[in-house]
């Protein structure tokens, strides 16, 4: 069994509850441990990833989140940046899935949330536990 932690930017409560029980469906139908920790935006996501990790109580993590475009640039920072974020601590060989969808509307982000449709929360579970596997089959 391993520990798992949702880091999930909570800026849609209908839309996060949707992805955040496709997450853990996925991991605990591996009989992984799952807890959740809130943040206020996709943008800090990284930052608690990278904070929870150096604590080493956790195997892996999952971020969840949701950004639709507004009316301004700063969905390109919000989407890019929180994912460039992401990509680093990946990098660095910490076990993450990116579950955070970035959607023009809200429909686009319905659709992708429902675990019982594209379940983008349950997708990115499942890339964190592919990421755990290559850990353990690379440090033989
Ligand atoms: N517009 C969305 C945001 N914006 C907030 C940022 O993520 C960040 O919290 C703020 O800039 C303070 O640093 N976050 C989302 O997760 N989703 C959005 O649609
Ligand atoms: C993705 C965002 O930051 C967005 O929700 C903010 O909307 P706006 O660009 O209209 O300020």
């Amino acid at each position: 069994m391993a520990n798992f932690l949702i880091v999930e930017a909570r800026f849609y409560d209908h839309l996060n509850d949707m992805l955040v029980a496709g997450a853990k469906a996925a991991m605990e139908a591996e009989g992984h441990a799952v807890d959740v920790l809130t943040v206020p935006g996709a943008l800090e996501i990284p930052g608690a990833i990278s904070l929870a990790a150096d604590s080493e109580r956790y195997d892996g993590f999952v971020a969840i989140g949701v950004v639709i475009r507004g009316e301004t640039y700063h969905f390109e920072i919000v989407a890019g940046e929180s994912a460039r974020g992401i990509m680093a601590l990946t990098m660095d060989g910490i076990a993450i899935g990116n579950g955070i969808i970035t959607v023009e509307n809200e429909e686009q982000a319905l659709e992708r949330a429902d675990p019982s449709k594209k379940d983008k929360g349950g997708e990115a579970a499942k890339a964190a536990l592919a990421l755990l596997d290559l850990q353990a089959r690379f440090a033989r």
